[in-house]
């Protein structure tokens, strides 16, 4: 597979800041002063992406401009297509109230070539993109680029975790680059194309409701956790060509539509705004969590929260749990058994996770749903109930995290039977767990 050289990448730092990029081959190509002059620079098209109402508060509007060759409007009409593995009708299948794991997802066999949106494949969610409320999770496994092609959700917002091979994601925006360990968020409405090297997988969360924001940190201060400074998006990039037949595909209301022109989509010359795609390093989050006694609530390690109107409660956070150290004196430190009103999917991108360091394996997955006790495995709890106490570094070397989401989630027909993938001996990690109180009071 051909290696691809984007040696020439830029970003601009900062989360949700006003930003302005114009192509260094067109300088001045941003109109002075105002937003639609009577003609543009370079005769560019104008544009408006507005990712909030125009009448939304200051605090939280959204819009960018872009100034491009030829507006989006010019297109052919779209056509349904197939929807493939992706859906959001969660009524498929009965509800299943168990523990699900999932086994680490195939990648694409080299017989056959699938590209980013081709492999997309639904495996929970709830709600209704059309009034604009729910989630989707969805994983990828690819092995080729879209080629004279690009992807566009009208439902909602994406945040991408890959978990093998880098993805290079060209946006309207300009490229991005984004590695394993790294995340992207690509708004509602933004197109954009994945290329990829190597056959690649990850997972995706999509939200139905609002935009991805970084959490409150109350008394933690002004600094900590994800730092805005470490959020990187692309600068203008274009590529000004003419194609027989450019496709985009459109996720509108759960199902996929196709529509062509005859040029590139990827034709802004220059833009400004606050509605841009960004990506981050998990590498660069600053960890907060206790130093004398007791197991934190995950929450302190919340990269991005997708508020829902209910003050304090996510419509999803994106949470990781990260190489730290682990000092908590006289606590059973790994996660709690415990019930959550919230539903609780999570992924792994390498190494293992501490509660469970048997059978949640990288590009795996799992899903506790409403009130579905959970916890630490029989292993897990007997090591951290008898160790000895000392300062030790904990998920060295790998990166587990959460898409953690107030709704009640439905699992599609895929992810429940069709890919083979669900692990029914999941169970069995805690039938092992012994009543240790009797055996005191006997
Ligand atoms: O269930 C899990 O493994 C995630 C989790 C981790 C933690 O440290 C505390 C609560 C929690 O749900
Ligand atoms: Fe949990």
């Amino acid at each position: 597979m051909n290696k691809i050289e984007w040696t020439d990448l830029k970003y601009l730092s900062g989360f949700g800041n006003e930003f302005a990029s114009e192509t260094p081959s067109h300088p001045n190509a941003l109109p002075k002063g105002q937003n639609t002059p009577q003609k543009a620079p370079y005769n560019l098209y104008m544009e408006q992406l507005s990712g909030t109402a125009f009448t939304a508060p200051r605090e939280t509007n959204k819009r960018s401009w872009l100034y491009r060759i030829l507006p989006s409007v010019k297109h052919f009409p779209f056509k349904k297509i197939d929807n493939g593995l992706v859906t959001h009708n969660w009524n498929d299948e009965e509800p299943n109230p168990n523990q699900l794991r999932w086994k680490p997802f195939d990648l694409p066999s080299n017989e056959k070539q699938v590209d980013f949106v081709q492999s997309m494949a639904t495996l929970c969610g709830a709600g209704d993109a059309r009034i604009r409320h729910g989630v989707a999770i969805h994983v990828y496994s690819c092995n080729v680029s879209m080629v004279d092609k690009a992807f566009c959700n009208s439902d909602g917002d994406f945040l991408i975790v890959p978990q093998k091979g880098c993805l290079f994601i060209k946006t309207e925006f300009g490229k991005m680059a984004v590695a394993p360990n790294e995340i992207c968020v690509i708004q509602n409405g933004m197109r954009f194309s994945v290329e990829v090297e190597e056959a690649s997988r990850g997972y995706i969360l999509e939200v139905f409701d609002n935009h991805f924001v970084l959490p409150n940190l109350g008394p933690i201060g002004a600094n900590g956790l994800a730092n805005p400074r470490d959020f990187q998006t692309p600068v203008a990039w274009f590529e000004n060509v003419k194609a027989i037949h450019f496709k985009i595909i459109l996720k509108f209301q759960g199902n996929l539509f196709e529509s062509h022109q005859d040029h590139s989509c990827f034709n802004v010359v220059a833009w400004h705004g606050n509605y841009a795609p960004f990506k981050y390093n998990l590498e660069n989050f600053m960890a907060i969590n206790t130093v004398t006694f007791d197991h934190a609530d995950p929450s302190i390690f919340t990269v991005l929260t997708c508020p829902s109107l209910k003050p304090g409660t996510a419509i999803a956070d994106f949470v990781i749990f990260p190489p730290r150290w682990s000092v908590a004196e006289n606590t059973f430190r790994p996660p709690y058994y415990h019930r959550n009103c919230m539903s609780e999917f999570m992924g792994l991108i390498k190494g293992n996770y501490e509660a469970k360091k048997e059978g949640f394996q990288p590009g795996g997955a799992s899903l506790h749903n409403l009130m579905i006790p959970h916890g630490p495995d029989f292993d897990c709890h007997r090591n951290a109930t008898t160790e000895e106490l000392k300062p030790v570094r904990v998920a060295d070397g790998t990166m587990s995290f959460m898409f953690e989401t107030c709704l009640g989630l439905a699992v599609t027909k895929w992810a429940n039977k069709t890919c083979e993938k669900l692990d029914g001996e999941y169970y069995k990690c805690w039938q092992t767990l012994e009543d240790n109180f009797s055996k005191l009071s006997v």
